[in-house]
């Protein structure tokens, strides 16, 4: 397909969006509309009186009939009042509409957000996407509060001055309409020109945010490698094309409202000197000759400001069309019509069970399992990009209750076979099956949380210590969230805390230490009751003794429960019922500590070199 084809279709497609939006809330629109109507009839009654009212005015001292001026002068008071008031009604509504729409799109945007698959963050810069969630939707949302009425009252007035034209004088309007086809076209070229500009705009934005996001999160990397200098630069340059992008859309979006306006005052050149041999041949009287006037400025008066609304306009586009590919991005798969959800056993769940043989696969109309933590993977394959194969032929067996260590060197595929067991990722090819159920035909909401989860980068939100163990699980007591935190070894610093379990955590958890947030994570992945817990590099922040104990609280807690765990430091894993090494996406190694010693190969080597380190 051309590209200008390409362009005129998502086009409409934006504006059928846009249009969808603006449907919701039809008979609001409707009540504008009529407002609309209201206030410009009202409007386009002012000229004609002040015809009239000139027209009572005769040359000659004696010959001004005062009543009659009067008489119009009180009236246009009246109409022009009146217009005012339905146009004030008028702004507050849209104001009403578009915040409602501003309100149900950044609804929309944030649920899709919580929808989209995880590989879509890895692709866009957070920056970018919270530009769209802020600045795109604010442009949408001010365009539709000013710019609808404004083209609604352009329409109606062009109209009704023509309208009035057409009743004062046929034959000037001939003359005025000779530079209708100019000021048109030129509108036209124009903004055909400057549309890109505008879609331009607001990608620079998008950069530029996303850069300052990255910058205010790597504060402490970019201190520390001296990048202070470096990053002003770039942020310079970003900047600048910022600004450019902002300079060269408007510098062109603005260039056509005096072009237009250029031609439009030639008309009324043309006007007087028409309208005078037309009073001379005394077709037209001097009131009318004053209200035609003033209608042709009532007339070209929407079409100048259609050049600017029209630019406004393609900067709301080139918004709404971000906002929209947001929404229309392809969302996670969604589960099977009838896929197996799972069931905790310790769970309140109050859910009917059907099945309880948790190693029978149950049949399809059998909905809801519970299940005992039996993870099997066979054969799987997986790559993020085709023809990069990342994991190949990936085989394990992990018994209910067991600890299966996962190691291997950076990047050969540890995190990424996390990604395949709580279905972030689908396997490519093979299976991986939770007591015997492929979990491909599993919901993910329930084979996620099947799982507890430690990750490596620690996520805390701004709230109490309570709340951020708490996270994932309804209805907790104190008393919970304290034993969950004795046994991460974390509550007694909690206690030393002013405000104990209260304790506000500012944005992220930096108020407290890394090895602190880590334990936090622990004790909330402790306190859910799940069958299968993943330990990314958990214990990583911590110092050993504190992470022996852990470890020791954990091996209780974990009684019966199926747990993987990612660990550099081999010291942390020596235990563990079964050890994955993978190299270069393959298990080349599986065994026990002492099996894989035995075995003289990479865990071997890995062990020596952490061990002589
Ligand atoms: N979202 C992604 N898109 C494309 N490639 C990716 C993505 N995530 C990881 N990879 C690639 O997959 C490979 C395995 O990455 P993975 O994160 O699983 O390694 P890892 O063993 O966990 O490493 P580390 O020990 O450093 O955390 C790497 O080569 C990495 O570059």
């Amino acid at each position: 397909m051309n590209k200008p084809k390409h362009e005129r279709i998502q086009k409409q497609h934006t504006l059928l969006r846009l249009g969808a939006y603006l449907f919701r809330y039809k008979w609001l629109l409707l009540l504008a509309v009529v407002l609309t109507f209201a206030s410009n009839t009202f409007a386009l009654l002012g000229p004609m009186l002040s015809g009239y009212a000139i027209d009572a005015i005769q040359p000659g001292m004696g010959n001004v009939r005062f009543q009659e001026v009067f008489y119009y002068a009180a009236y246009m008071l009246l109409f022009f009042f009146a217009s005012s008031i339905f146009s004030y009604l008028l702004s507050i509504l849209m104001i009403h509409i578009s915040r409602q729409i501003a309100y149900s799109m950044r609804k929309d945007v944030f649920n899709k957000l919580t929808e989209l698959p995880i590989g879509y963050f890895n692709t866009h810069q957070t920056g970018d996407i919270l530009s769209r969630i802020s600045y795109d939707i604010d442009t949408v949302n001010t365009s539709l509060s000013t710019d609808l009425v404004q083209i609604s009252t352009s329409i109606i007035t062009v109209i009704g001055a023509f309208s009035m034209m057409l009743y004062l004088s046929p034959k000037l309007v001939l003359v005025f309409a000779v530079t209708i086809p100019i000021s048109i076209l030129l509108t036209k070229y124009i903004t055909g020109k400057t549309r890109p500009l505008f879609r331009i705009r607001s990608a620079k934005l998008g950069e530029l945010n996303g850069f300052v996001e990255e910058m205010i999160s790597g504060q402490k990397t970019l201190r520390a490698y001296h990048q202070e200098e470096n990053t002003i630069c770039k942020f310079k340059e970003k900047n600048k094309a910022a600004v450019d992008s902002y300079y060269t859309a408007e510098y062109y979006g603005n260039i056509t409202g005096p072009c237009v306006n250029l031609v439009n005052n030639l008309s009324l050149s043309f006007i007087s000197i028409f309208g005078a041999l037309l009073y001379l041949a005394g077709s037209m009287t001097i009131g009318n000759i004053s209200s035609f006037i003033l209608y042709s400025r009532k007339f070209s008066g929407p079409i100048n400001e259609a050049a600017n609304i029209i630019s406004d306009f393609q900067s709301t586009f080139a918004a709404a069309d971000r906002i929209f590919r947001l929404l229309e991005e392809e969302e996670e798969l969604i589960d099977e019509p009838d896929a197996i959800r799972f069931k905790n056993e310790k769970s309140n769940d109050t859910e009917p069970n059907h099945s309880n043989q948790a190693s029978t696969p149950s049949t399809l109309s059998e909905q809801t399992v519970i299940i005992e933590g039996d993870v099997t993977a066979q054969h799987a394959y997986f790559s993020y990009q085709p023809d990069k194969p990342i994991l190949k032929d990936i085989n394990f067996h992990a018994k209910p209750g067991t600890m299966i260590a996962v190691v291997g060197s950076t990047g050969s595929g540890k995190t990424t076979l996390i990604n395949l067991l709580m279905r972030f990722y689908d396997v490519d090819k093979g299976s991986i099956t939770v007591d015997n159920y492929n979990i491909k035909h599993v919901t993910r909401r329930s084979l996620r949380s099947s799982y507890a989860m430690v990750l490596q980068d620690t996520w805390l939100f701004h709230g109490s210590i309570f709340e951020n163990i708490a996270y994932g699980k309804e209805n907790v007591t104190l008393d919970e969230v304290i034993e969950a935190s004795k046994a991460a070894k974390i509550h007694s610093f909690i206690m030393r805390l002013p405000k104990g379990y209260d304790t506000i955590l500012s944005d992220d958890g930096t108020n407290i230490s890394k090895g602190q947030k880590q334990l936090i994570t622990i004790a909330r992945a402790m306190l859910l009751d799940t069958n299968m817990l993943i330990l990314d590099e958990a214990t990583s922040n911590v110092d050993t003794r504190t992470e022996q104990q852990i470890q020791s609280a954990m091996r209780k807690i974990m009684a019966n429960k199926t747990c993987f765990v990612i660990a550099h430091r081999l010291s942390t894993i020596q235990n563990a019922d079964c050890i994955l090494v993978i190299h270069e996406g393959k298990i080349v190694e599986s065994g026990t500590h002492d099996e894989l010693l035995e075995q003289h190969g990479v865990y071997e080597k890995m062990y020596m070199a952490q061990f002589e380190g």
